[in-house]
C-alpha cells in the first residue's frame, strides 16, 4: 500500500515531481480532498491493472492508449513524464508529472513493497561476462553456510525461496518487478540476495536508488552496443561503473584495463575497493591455477579477511577462477567457515555454461553461452589448452536486432582459433539470419578456416558430429541449454544444444 501523500513526499525528496494534475487543475501540494487517497497495486502494463492501481506510463513504445486502458481497468493515478490531459479528457485519475518515470517507478515501488532491500544483505555482480556463473558460485557457497536463505536474480533463473527456480525475462528486472521479488524473498525468510546487475539496469534506472552491500565488477569488453542498448563503449562503461557509486564495498578485477579509472571513481564516491586477479597482477587477492579445476588463493593485503589455500571449481575454463575468486571474496566477508565455502564452491554447476560432454569413442562436445569476443576467445584458449590434438569445430551464429558488434567478434574469434566454423542461426529476433551470417562471414580473415553454413541449428549440430573425428572438440556457442529460439517477439521451441548433444553422444 502507498498513500498519495507519501508518493508525493518521496518524489519531492528525489526532485522528480514537477506537478500534480487533478482534473484540469495543477498543484504541487496534495489537495485536502485527496489526503486519504491510497493505492493498493502498482503496474506498468495496462493489462495488469486492478482497481486502485498506481500506473507508470513508461517505455520507448508507450502509447497514451495504454493509460486510457489502465484507467478503464481501475487505475486511479498515473505517473507520467507527459501531461496526458489532452488524450484523457475528464479523466478521474490523478496525474503525477515527473521528470523521469523510470526513476519515479524505482523509488515509489521500493516504498510500495516496504523497502525490502533493507532486510537483505544485497550483493550485485556486473561485468560483460561471468555474472551468471559468479551468482551461482556465491549462492552455493552462502547456502553451504547459511542454509536455504539465499535468493538469486539471474538471467538464467530467479530463486526467491531458496529452492524454486523460475524463468527470468531480463538479466535485471524492471524496478517494480525487482522490489516485488525482493519483498517475496524477505517474506520467504531469505536473508541474502545475490543478483546480476546489467548495464541496462543502470541505463534504464531499474536499480535507481538501490544500495548494494557488496558490488563486484568482473570485467568489461565492448558489447551491447546497438540502437536499443548503448550508443558506444563509453556509455556502456559509464552505466556499469554506477555500481561503484551504489555499493558499500566494491570488489574489482585488477585485470580490467580501465581499473585506474574505476579506482578514481571509487575514491570520489568514498567506496572502499578490494581487487582480485591472477598471481602476476598487483591485487589484494590473487589466484594461481592448478590442474583439474584447482586453484590456490593468497591474500596480499593486511586487514582484509584472509583467504588462503586450495579451492576447486567444477566448471571448466581459466576465467572461472576469476569468477570463483570474486565470489569467494564476498563469501569470506560474510562467513569465516572457509571449509564450507570451499565445499559449496566445488558443488556448483551452472546449466549451459561450459558443460562438457564426452563418450567412450572419444567425442567431445561443449555446450556454452559464449557470444562475444572476450568469452569466445577465453573459451577457445582454454579448449585448445585442454585438447591440443584435435580440431576445434565451432557451431555458431549471432543474435539478431541487437549487439551488432558480436558479428565482428564471432568472425575475429573464429579466424584466430577455430579449425572449422559451422555457421547457423542463433536468436534471430526478427532479423533475416542470412544477413547476420553474411556479416559474420565478412569478418572471417583466416583462409584456412573450413566454413559450413546451414540455418537449421539442430541439423548443424548433427552435421558437426558427422564431421568430427574422435579427439576433435565440437563447441556449441551462445545457447547453452536454452530450449527456445527467439524469433521476432516470440519464442519458437528448440531442442537445446546440450540436450541434442547428449542424445548424439549416445549415437556416435
Ligand atoms: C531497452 C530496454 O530496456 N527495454 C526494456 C523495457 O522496454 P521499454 O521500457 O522501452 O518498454 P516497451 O517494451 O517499449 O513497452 C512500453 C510499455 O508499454 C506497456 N504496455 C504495452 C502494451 C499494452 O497493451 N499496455 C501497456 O501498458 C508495457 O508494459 C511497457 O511498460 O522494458 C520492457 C519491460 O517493461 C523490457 O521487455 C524491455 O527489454 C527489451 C525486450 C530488451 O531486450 N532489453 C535488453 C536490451 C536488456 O535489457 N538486456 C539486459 C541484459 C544485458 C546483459 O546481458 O548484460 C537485461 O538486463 O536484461
Ligand atoms: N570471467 C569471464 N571472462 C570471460 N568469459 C567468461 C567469464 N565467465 C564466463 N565466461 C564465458 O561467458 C559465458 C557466459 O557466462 P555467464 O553466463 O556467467 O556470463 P553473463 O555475464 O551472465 O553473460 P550474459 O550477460 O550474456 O548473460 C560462459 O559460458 C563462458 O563462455
Amino acid at each position: 500500500m502507498l498513500t498519495l501523500v507519501k508518493a508525493v513526499e518521496i518524489l519531492k525528496q528525489h526532485q522528480l515531481l514537477t506537478s500534480l494534475i487533478v482534473g484540469d487543475q495543477r498543484h504541487y501540494y496534495v489537495p485536502a480532498a485527496l489526503v486519504t487517497t491510497q493505492y493498493e497495486h502498482v503496474a506498468y502494463d495496462s493489462r495488469q491493472v486492478e482497481p486502485q492501481t498506481l500506473f507508470f506510463c513508461k517505455g520507448a513504445t508507450f502509447n497514451p492508449r495504454y493509460a486510457a486502458d489502465a484507467i478503464t481497468a481501475g487505475a486511479s493515478a498515473l505517473v507520467t513524464e507527459h501531461n496526458l490531459v489532452a488524450d484523457l479528457p475528464n479523466t478521474p485519475a490523478v496525474q503525477l508529472l515527473v521528470t523521469n518515470v523510470q526513476k519515479a517507478m524505482a523509488v515509489l515501488t521500493r516504498e510500495f513493497y516496504g523497502n525490502p532491500d533493507q532486510a537483505l544483505t544485497m550483493i550485485g555482480f556486473t561485468g560483460t561476462k561471468g555474472k551468471t556463473t559468479s551468482v551461482y558460485f556465491l549462492r552455493h557457497m552462502l547456502q553451504a553456510v547459511l542454509g536455504p536463505k539465499v535468493a538469486q536474480l539471474s538471467s538464467l533463473a530467479n530463486c526467491i525461496d531458496g529452492h524454486t527456480f523460475e524463468e527470468a525475462h531480463l538479466t535485471t528486472p524492471e524496478s517494480l518487478d525487482l522490489y516485488r521479488l525482493l519483498r517475496a524473498a524477505v517474506d520467504h525468510g531469505m536473508t541474502t540476495l545475490v543478483m546480476e546487475v546489467s548495464s541496462q539496469a543502470y541505463k534504464k534506472n531499474r536499480v535507481y536508488g538501490l544500495e548494494f552491500d557488496y558490488g563486484v565488477f568482473l570485467n568489461i569488453s565492448p558489447d551491447h552496443i546497438s540502437p536499443i542498448e548503448h550508443p558506444d563503449f563509453d556509455d556502456y562503461l559509464t552505466c556499469k561503473s554506477q555500481l561503484i557509486k551504489n555499493s558499500r564495498q566494491m570488489i574489482i578485477s585488477r585485470a580490467i584495463p580501465e581499473y585506474d579509472y574505476l579506482i578514481e571513481l571509487a575514491d570520489t564516491y568514498g567506496t572502499p575497493v578490494l581487487s582480485f586477479g591472477s598471481q602476476d597482477l598487483d591485487a589484494d587477492y590473487q589466484y594461481l591455477p592448478q590442474p583439474h579445476g584447482y586453484f590456490d588463493v593468497a591474500t596480499q593485503t593486511a586487514g582484509s579477511p584472509v583467504l588462503s589455500g586450495r579451492f576447486r571449481v567444477m566448471i571448466p575454463g581459466f576465467f572461472n577462477y576469476e569468477n570463483a575468486l570474486a565470489a569467494l571474496i564476498v563469501a569470506r566477508h560474510l562467513s569465516d567457515d572457509v571449509d564450507q565455502l570451499a565445499h559449496g564452491l566445488a558443488q556448483t554447476v551452472v546449466p549451459g555454461r561450459m558443460e562438457i560432454l564426452t563418450n567412450d569413442h572419444g567425442y567431445i562436445a561443449v555446450a556454452d553461452y559464449a557470444h562475444n569476443y572476450l568469452s569466445l576467445t577465453e573459451s577457445f584458449k582454454f579448449l585448445k589448452h585442454e585438447y591440443p590434438n584435435g580440431r576445434l569445430i565451432v557451431v555458431i551464429g549471432a543474435i539478431g536486432s541487437k549487439a551488432q558488434s558480436r558479428r565482428q567478434d564471432v568472425g575475429r574469434a573464429l579466424s584466430e582459433y577455430a579449425d572449422v566454423a559451422m555457421l547457423t542461426s542463433e536468436d534471430n529476433n526478427g532479423e533475416d539470419p542470412n544477413h547476420i551470417l553474411a556479416e559474420i562471414k565478412a569478418n572471417l580473415t583466416n583462409p584456412t578456416l573450413e566454413v559450413h553454413e546451414n540455418l537449421d541449428r539442430a541439423a548443424t549440430i548433427k552435421a558437426a558430429f558427422e564431421l568430427a573425428q574422435p579427439g576433435d572438440v565440437i563447441f556449441m556457442a551462445a545457447k547453452g541449454r536454452e530450449d527456445f529460439m527467439r524469433e521476432g517477439d516470440h519464442n519458437v521451441p528448440y531442442v537445446g544444444d546440450y540436450q541434442l548433444a547428449s542424445q548424439l553422444m549416445r549415437e556416435y
